[in-house]
């Protein structure tokens, strides 16, 4: 009868694919119907060829893809009809969900991708934030309040940083698992989906440091690098998550105690034997019952050697053999893993587990419960396709340890668990059984207590597929279409509920981040834009004020030098001129005369030396002034930046003062004790002091000597010159003699002046030693202006290097600032849309 609305080929494909396509894309008969992942099929490449332009559409305030309505039905249908209706209508409400939390998962998918990318040129910064112990939704404030003042301006970034707050999600409105007010919604809140309300949160538990103080003592980068990792892995569980949702098949685990019938009852589901039922203990590997159809129609086992991760594209992973062989299968502990038995459900659709039109259904019948195998079978349970667990207890052995292990811990885990009390035939006080194992029950799993009508069932497997029994069949059918219920009205909450929730909180969390680095992006823009408006002109002054001290340190420099050039020039000048007045020395008579030319030459000689230290003295006064002035500069302009060196004035001068000295090499000689030119205007033009005068003056030549007496005689007559001659000459060298003597004491001193005035022009003394005292004084006072133009160019470097950068960062904070408003509004809007998503409309139809 459903088949006026689904016809059997493509209802099972249009629970495949995205709301809407099934409608306007054809269906060809000879298309595979499953993918090679097991039920595959699903409709992730619809999704992935999505238009991300189409995103545009969900901005609007239409959460879903526009529904489309089921003809009502006609007075004459039957009870299968109004099933079959009303679970068509289900799974269009499923599609149209799956579709729109699909999109939504590829769009949280760009927008991390986006994050991380961001993430790269600009680090996140990531909140210090800590939840309190008695509100878990909401995350506390912490350090980072301090970034928010209160906006006046109004504008995204300087919105005032609330306490974030986690999304309210359908679940969130629900009470706790232990809570007994309002609508129990406890087996969706398992812990795993409780965790990971804290999705982008780092995990920063280091020794005794707490989160806060962590966050602070950690590089920006590090905290980028820890976020990226955090990124990557919600990027990877969001794939996940899709794969899940876009998966159209539900996992039945059938699990309990050894021997209580479970493949007995998996048998009663398929309305066929089909897995191996014994007295003894038989299975001990897990048996996946799926449809034919996804193994081509072909009705074979897939044995999965151990190690092996099953494909069913390749042998090499699994051996296939007939049916028949699984009895010796399942036993084969030591070769296989796991089975796949593919199997033929040829009952129709509204009676069909595996093959219902609405779900595909796959059964796994687990190895019986005892101490080894209860932790397997709890990991096995937790895996994520597994959707319902159904645990079958013997009716005459109640529950033993291994059971009441794995109950506990099922019901804390799995979000649907259902009871199949087996073997119910067997009891003869059936009542007081019911009493018992529902009591048992309570203590394990209250929840399952609560809802005992459609959770737990008492039935005999072993009647059914005879079908003699119709008391018994009836229980079984009621068990089943509870099952049946239980796994299609719930799957949407049970699928879809997670990747709902984890998108909500995860879209809490973008927008937490967003949030926080659009008000530090923006305040570090407005703290930028003021460091540069600072920058700027100081970089200006401080280049014109470069050029003017620089100026004026050469002025000073020359100024000084020239001052130390003129003073050195004058004093030293001033002392050579009045060189012959500076010496004395006591004469000590004609006999030390000697002794008194050479004192008297190393008095003038000192008294110029005396004139240069005091020429160099004056210069080291000027220099000290000089690099006074300079420092004087430096600190007004560069204030703690200028360290100013320590100068000594009493080294200067060591060297080259000695050098000089020593060319001045004026030594005595003869001459030096006499001065000839004064006699020549003492005594006139008389003859006798001319010719004692001539002889006088050539009286160390012979040849002079006669030729001096041949010119006297010439002038005054033989006869005169006989006569004369000799009292002439005594009288001339005594007059001489005498006068010569008694000259020396003055002579040698005029001499000497002379002598070293003459040798110390020749040698440019005067010039040669203000020129070195100057050039000293320019050196010295370039080391303290050299400091300065360095300061000030290190100063200039520096500002120029700040200002690139903040312009820099400038840069990257207005690109910060859009991209965080931008993601601010986009994952504020969107978790608008996925909370709109209502998956309690699927299950309430
Ligand atoms: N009387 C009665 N016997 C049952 C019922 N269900 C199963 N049995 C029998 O119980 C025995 C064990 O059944 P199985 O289905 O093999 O039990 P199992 O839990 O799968 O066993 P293992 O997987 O080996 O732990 C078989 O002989 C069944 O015929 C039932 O409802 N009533």
């Amino acid at each position: 009868m459903s088949q006026r609305y689904y016809p059997a080929e493509s209802s099972s494909r249009g629970a495949r694919r995205p709301f809407g396509r099934a409608a306007t894309t054809p269906s060809t008969p000879s298309e595979p119907a499953f993918s090679d992942s097991g039920y595959g099929g699903s409709i992730s490449e619809d999704v992935r060829n999505f238009d991300l332009s189409e995103l545009s559409e969900l901005n609007e305030d239409m959460p879903m893809p526009p529904r489309i309505s089921l003809p009502a039905l006609g007075a004459d249908a039957t009870d299968g009809d109004r099933r079959q209706h009303q679970m068509h209508v289900q799974q269009m409400h499923y599609n149209q969900n799956r579709v729109a939390l699909s999109r939504s998962i590829y769009r949280t998918i760009d927008t991390l991708e986006g994050l991380q990318n961001m993430n790269q040129t600009w680090p996140i910064h990531y909140p210090a934030v800590q939840r309190t112990e008695s509100s878990p939704m909401q995350r506390k404030t912490s350090v980072t309040d301090d970034f928010f003042t209160p906006d006046t301006t109004g504008s995204p970034s300087r919105e005032r940083f609330a306490p974030p707050r986690r999304a309210l999600t359908s679940f969130d409105r629900q009470p706790t698992r232990n809570s007994r007010s309002g609508t129990p919604e406890p087996r969706l809140m398992s812990p795993q989906i409780s965790q990971e309300f804290n999705i982008l949160k780092l995990d920063l538990r280091i020794g005794s440091l707490s989160q806060s103080e962590l966050v602070h003592s950690l590089e920006k980068e590090s905290i980028a690098s820890l976020l990226d990792n955090k990124l990557t892995q919600a990027i990877k569980h969001l794939r996940s998550l899709r794969d899940r949702i876009e998966d159209t098949a539900s996992k039945v685990l059938v699990t309990g105690d050894l021997n209580a019938g479970k493949s007995t009852f998996c048998n009663a589901l398929l309305r066929k034997k089909i897995l191996p039922e014994d007295q003894q203990p038989c299975t001990e590997i897990f048996c996946e019952v799926l449809d034919c159809r996804i193994n081509n129609g072909v009705e074979e086992v897939h044995a999965i050697f151990k190690g092996a991760t099953y494909d069913r594209m390749d042998e090499r992973t699994f051996e296939a053999r007939p049916l028949k062989d699984l009895e010796d299968i399942v036993i084969m502990v030591d070769k296989y893993s796991q089975a796949k038995v593919y199997v033929e459900d040829s009952r129709p659709i509204e009676q069909s587990l595996l093959r219902n039109g609405v779900v595909d259904i796959a059964l796994i019948d687990a190895p019986g419960l005892n101490m080894d195998s209860v932790q397997t079978t709890a990991v096995f349970a937790r895996q994520e396709e597994i959707d319902v667990v159904v645990f079958v207890v013997s009716a005459e052995n109640h529950f033993t340890l291994s059971a009441k292990e794995f109950l506990w811990n099922a019901a804390n885990e799995k979000a649907y668990l259902f009871i199949v009390v087996n073997r119910f035939d067997n009891i003869r006080d059936k009542v007081r059984c019911q009493r018992m194992i529902l009591e048992q029950i309570a203590n394990i799993s209250p929840q399952t207590f609560n809802d005992s009508q459609d959770l737990v069932h008492f039935v005999s497997s072993n009647a059914v597929i005879d079908g003699k029994d119709p008391d018994k069949s009836h229980d079984f059918d009621n068990l089943e279409n509870s099952l049946r219920g239980f796994v299609l009205d719930k799957r949407a909450r049970s699928k879809l509920g997670p990747a709902k929730s984890y998108l909500l909180n995860l879209l809490q969390d973008i927008e937490q981040l967003a949030l926080i680095n659009n008000n530090i992006a923006g305040r570090e823009l407005d703290s930028l834009r003021s460091d540069l408006a600072r920058l700027m002109p100081k970089y200006d002054e401080s280049v014109k004020a470069r050029i003017a001290v620089s100026d004026e340190c050469d002025r000073q420099i020359e100024d000084t030098c020239n001052a130390v050039y003129r003073n050195s020039r004058r004093e030293i000048s001033r002392t050579i001129e009045d060189v012959d007045k500076a010496h004395q020395i006591p004469w000590r008579g004609v006999f030390n005369s000697f002794k008194f030319a050479e004192e008297t030459r190393r008095a003038m000689l000192e008294s110029i030396t005396r004139a240069v230290v005091e020429a160099e003295n004056g210069a080291r006064r000027s220099t000290v002034s000089g690099v006074g002035a300079i420092n004087a500069l430096g600190v007004l302009h560069l204030n703690q930046e200028y360290v100013e060196k320590t100068f000594r004035p009493d080294f200067m001068f060591k060297k080259k003062r000695d050098a000089l000295g020593r060319n001045i090499k004026t030594q005595l000689d003869a001459f030096d004790f006499f001065d000839f030119d004064r006699q020549e205007k003492v005594a006139g033009m008389s003859m006798s002091l001319t010719v004692l005068s001539v002889a006088g003056s050539r009286m160390f030549n012979i040849s002079s000597w006669v030729d001096g007496v041949v010119q006297a005689t010439n002038i005054v007559g033989i006869r005169n010159a006989k006569r004369l001659i000799i009292p002439a000459i005594i009288a001339g060298v005594g007059a001489a003699a005498y006068w010569i003597i008694s000259d020396v004491q003055r002579a040698i001193p005029k001499k000497l002046a002379k002598k070293i005035k003459r040798e110390l022009a020749e040698m440019d003394y005067v010039h040669q030693n203000s020129e070195r005292i100057s050039k000293e004084v320019r050196k010295v006072l370039r080391f303290p202006a050299e400091e300065l133009r360095s300061g000030f160019q290190k100063n200039i470097e520096g500002l120029k290097v700040k200002k690139e950068e903040a312009t820099k960062r400038k840069g990257e904070c207005e690109v910060a600032v859009k991209y965080f408003g931008n993601l601010l509004r986009e994952s504020r809007e969107h978790a608008g849309v996925v909370r709109r998503y209502d998956l309690e409309a699927a299950s309430n139809h």
